[in-house]
């Protein structure tokens, strides 16, 4: 009942509703009980004493009876209906608030597929339940109650004959749903392997494709069709088992029923009428014996539900606002990382005592092999966690003490992994910022060389583009990505391996446009290219987490280290790298010995990253 009472916030605004839902639906089953009496008094009263003048009165109660059940019913619906999509509706979003503000490190750890179906099956299980399930489980013990006490203020003899068979259906029904329910739970978890397999089939057709693997894919799909199938027969072969033994055991009460109360009936110790009424009101009470099973396991179902929906809603938020944090107002964009140690959880560090000063308007370059922590730096400058050892300043103040919202709006970031909402080109620009014009959307695509190629597409800026934003090449998503992080104007630019998929001269022809846009914001760039990063005013090259290296270009080609290695590789046959090449020629000829730590490091080539190149 904890769960109720945690959820109470959310059902208990709609209290008239619930309650409602409640009282309609006893007078409906009140109104029910009433039938059998009718029958007996039509019988007794009318039939038999030959009173068949009564008959048309009779009849008009019965209208206004069943009239008023059906209204009832009706205003049951209406309030039960009502009180679950509202209730539904409060804690969606709530729900959907709550995920806004989670920090990365829940969603390190949290599942799609887990998320979306707290959203919509566990919510869909509390609508029903708060809505109707809850009062028809007190219905169902109303029903037992008064049909019991009405069929023992008639015979308690024939009561008592009638209830033998009650408490074995009773517990076929329970045990039939003890069985067809981890039935059904296996068959949903079936179909959703299955489902996951399609879905994952259709997404990575090209994979699929490229390695020729389609028979692979088909067998592997069989099994799975031949599990949902085997699933579904075993639950059909439980439903074949329990439901005629309940129905024998149901229409044995029936038959002891008519059989004993037959005989009552002969020897005058009960009327006619009086069989009548019970032979309804038997059904009232093996309706409720035969949904026991049900009832209860929607009751369960519903907890564990609300258990789940629970657990999103009091997550503990890693990173907040603290109670005195102070909205930015003039920003100058002096980034500072002062001696800061960071581990994710339960990992080795993946930053050792990195430090960096970024005045305002500097461009920092980032450069290391796969791991080596670049984005864990980008991650701790965007507060994506909070540091625990060291800090990260802006302009001087300490970023866990600013508003998260107001420090962030700052920041623009292009991610590695393009993501582009399902919506037009134009909306995915316009993304970062609330009043933005056509104009200012066209100049930010310019800047971000976009304009071009998205005036050529038949709709233009008005082109929808998928979630994955399907049918455009992987540079030309980035190049979006790179026009909505510039529209936003911010004081920090943040370039994650932002032009790993345009070519060369594109990247060249964007990073001109930066230049223009972003003199006076500081920026980092996080690149595999040396050409992307050798303006930098700063480079800090990283392994395993620690600064090996850092300078400007010229003064890192002169050291031999991973930045020369990286070099010298990427210009293999540059006329620069005849120079660098024979520097360390006669570097090591004259047994100068190289950096020991840096030799451990792989040189960074264009091709460290080709899974990516080729997811995008
Ligand atoms: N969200 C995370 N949770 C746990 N560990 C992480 C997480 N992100 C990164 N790491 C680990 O931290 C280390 C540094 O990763 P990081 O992503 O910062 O490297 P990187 O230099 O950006 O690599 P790449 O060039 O491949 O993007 C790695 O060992 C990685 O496994």
């Amino acid at each position: 009942m904890d769960v109720f009472r945690q959820l109470k916030p959310y059902f208990w605004p709609e209290k008239k509703l619930f309650f409602g839902a409640i009282a309609c639906l006893a007078i409906a089953t009140a109104l029910g009980l009433v039938y059998p009496n009718l029958l007996r008094y039509l019988i007794d009263e009318v039939i038999t004493k030959k009173q068949f003048d009564l008959v048309p009165r009779l009849a008009l109660f019965v209208v206004v009876v069943v009239s008023m059940k059906g209204m009832f019913q009706f205003l049951h619906g209406l309030c039960g209906g009502r009180l679950g999509n509202r209730v539904a509706y409060h804690l969606r979003n709530a729900l959907y608030n709550k995920l806004q503000y989670l920090s990365f490190q829940y969603y390190d750890q949290a599942r799609t597929g887990d998320l979306m179906s707290r959203l919509t099956a566990d919510l869909e299980a509390i609508r029903q339940f708060i809505g109707f399930g809850f009062a028809q489980i007190l219905n169902v013990l109303l029903m037992l109650v008064f049909g019991m006490a009405m069929m023992f203020s008639i015979s308690w003899k024939l009561a008592l004959l009638t209830m033998i068979t009650m408490p074995f259906l009773a517990f076929t029904a329970v045990r039939f749903e003890g069985k067809i329910h981890p039935a059904f739970r296996m068959v949903r978890q079936s179909l959703s392997t299955m489902t996951t397999a399609v879905q994952e089939n259709i997404t990575g057709v090209r994979t699929v494709k490229s390695f020729a693997r389609e028979p692979h894919e088909i067998t592997k799909f069989a099994e799975r069709n031949e599990d949902y199938k085997s699933m579904n027969i075993g639950s059909s072969g439980i439903w074949a088992k329990y439901f005629p033994i309940m129905e024998i055991l149901a229409n044995l009460s029936v038959v002891i029923l008519l059989g004993a109360g037959g005989y009552m009936v002969i020897d005058g110790s009960i009327s006619l009428g009086d069989l009548v009424a019970c032979f309804s009101l038997i059904w009232y009470i093996i309706g409720p014996m035969w949904g026991l099973g049900f009832h209860i396991n929607n009751f369960t179902q519903t907890k564990a539900s609300g258990e789940k929906i629970l657990e999103v809603l009091h997550h503990y938020m890693h990173v907040k606002d603290s109670d005195t944090a102070a909205a930015l107002t003039k920003v100058d964009g002096h980034v500072r990382f002062d001696h800061v140690t960071f581990a994710y959880p339960e990992k080795q560090p993946a930053l050792y005592d990195f430090s960096l000063d970024a005045p305002p308007g500097s461009v920092i370059g980032l450069l290391g092999s796969t791991g080596s922590g670049k984005t864990t730096v980008i991650s701790l400058l965007m507060r994506a966690y909070n540091v625990k050892e060291g800090k990260v300043m802006l302009d001087g103040k300490d970023i866990r003490s600013l508003q998260i919202e107001s420090y962030r709006s700052q920041i623009s970031t292009v991610f590695q992994e393009t993501f582009l909402f399902s919506s037009t080109i134009r909306n995915n620009i316009a993304y970062g910022r609330k009043d933005v014009t056509m104009d200012d959307i066209i100049r930010a695509a310019k800047l971000a060389k976009a304009h071009d190629f998205i005036s050529e597409l038949p709709e233009g800026y008005d082109t929808l583009v998928g979630e994955r934003g399907l049918g455009l090449s992987g540079g030309q998503k980035q190049r979006i990505a790179i026009a909505r992080a510039l529209i936003k104007d911010p004081k920090i630019l943040v370039l994650d391996d932002a032009t790993s998929a345009v070519d060369m001269e594109t990247e060249h022809e964007i990073q001109a446009g930066f230049g223009e846009v972003m003199a006076g914001r500081t920026t980092f760039i996080i690149a595999h290219r040396i050409s992307s990063l050798k303006h930098a005013d700063e480079i800090i090259v990283l392994d395993k987490g620690r600064v090996i290296q850092r300078g400007k270009h010229q003064e890192l080609l002169q050291q031999d280290g991973l930045y020369r290695q990286t070099y010298d590789i990427q210009y293999a046959d540059g006329p620069q790298n005849q120079t660098a090449q024979n520097q360390a020629a006669v570097t090591r000829e004259e047994g100068t010995s190289a950096d020991s730590e840096v030799s451990e490091g792989n040189p960074i080539t264009h091709s460290s990253k080709p899974e990516r190149r080729l997811a995008n």
